[in-house]
């Protein structure tokens, strides 16, 4: 499937049985949760999935996982993969490419190293040579320790095989206003940071990878398709409901606070998260159940008098055909 690069993708996170299994069956529950709450695309092994502390065969279930749900939805199923060994992201990236399933290859910047941006720019040549389906940068300067200048990402949009970024920068600040200005046709850039959908969705982000949308799916898939539309009011009310579940979510080291609200939620059997990652606290699960019951209230109120308007403009369009 050549991949949407636009609209709601849910990074899924990992569920764990009580065995301390990645639980498959929880994940599959949660992809096809996400896909009817009106994501349409899903993330494997993004950094919401825990994916440094998976084994090759577990992060390899996932995959094949996820990669049948993708399929049984008509949905692309995007895929982690890389690091700061180039040499082995190049091996990683050619793998995952060729799995059945896999449509796009999510890639971080390298991390640690902090190479100049000539050193990133070359390794992502390397790793986009090797890759069979297309390859998104993952622009997440807090995790990497880097940040890309507007000019490197670019040069990285000019690279074959790169179709895009999921731009997860703390702000919407001239390196990124710039990038959104001259980002070619064939390079979507996607809202990364959960907090900031809005503003690059309105200054031009074609969509989001955001690990908040497990939850209040439909109010996320519901602000991007308000954008969309040209909607702005509409995706104010919608950001603003969402703002305080995404700081909640975001008040302990991600995905422990999502893990422990789906698990509130009976999504997902177990809140459990792998080492160095620790379970969240229960007053912060406790404040994003509020903040998700919030959120319900507002986008069910918003969808409500939307389809009012929408009845009010359907009378009159058909009064003045009659007319
Ligand atoms: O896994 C992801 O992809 C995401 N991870 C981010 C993070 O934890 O920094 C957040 C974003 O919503 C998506």
């Amino acid at each position: 499937m050549t991949p949407t690069l636009a609209g709601l993708h849910v990074p899924l996170v990992t569920p764990f049985d009580t065995a301390g299994r990645v639980d498959l069956d929880a994940l599959e529950r949660l992809a096809h949760h996400c896909l009817d709450g009106g994501a349409v695309g899903l993330v494997a092994l993004g950094t919401t999935a825990e994916a440094p502390t998976l084994t090759a065969a577990e992060a390899d279930a996932v995959v094949v996982r996820c990669a049948a749900v993708c399929a049984a939805r008509g949905v692309p199923l995007t895929v982690g993969a890389g690091g700061n060994d180039t040499a082995a992201a190049v091996r990683e990236v050619a793998a995952r490419g060729a799995q059945d399933g896999v449509d796009a290859i999510l890639s971080v910047v390298p991390p640690y190293s902090r190479p100049s941006e000539e050193g990133v720019v070359a390794h992502f040549e390397r790793v986009a040579a090797a890759s069979a389906v297309p390859l998104l940068v993952y622009e997440v300067p807090h995790r990497t320790g880097i940040r890309l200048s507007a000019a490197a990402l670019l040069r990285l949009a000019a690279v074959p095989g790169i179709a895009g970024v999921k731009l997860a920068v703390p702000a919407l600040d001239a390196d990124a206003l710039a990038l959104l200005a001259g980002a070619p046709p064939s390079f979507a850039v996607l809202a990364g940071d959960d907090t900031l959908i809005l503003p690059l969705a309105a200054a031009g982000a074609r969509g989001a990878i955001t690990a908040s949308a497990h939850c209040a799916t439909a109010g996320f898939a519901a602000l991007l398709t308000a954008v969309d539309d040209g909607d702005l009011p509409a995706a104010r009310v919608g950001a603003a409901a969402l703002l305080p579940l995404v700081q909640a979510l975001f008040a302990e080291p991600n995905p422990a606070v999502i893990k422990g609200l789906l698990h509130r939620d009976g999504l997902i059997a177990t809140p459990d998260v792998r080492l160095p990652l620790m379970p969240a606290s229960a007053a912060a699960v406790e404040r994003a159940a509020e903040a998700e019951r919030a959120v319900d209230g507002v986008v069910l109120d918003h969808c409500r008098s939307a389809t009012a308007i929408q009845d009010d403009r359907g009378a009159g369009q058909a009064v003045g055909a009659a007319m």
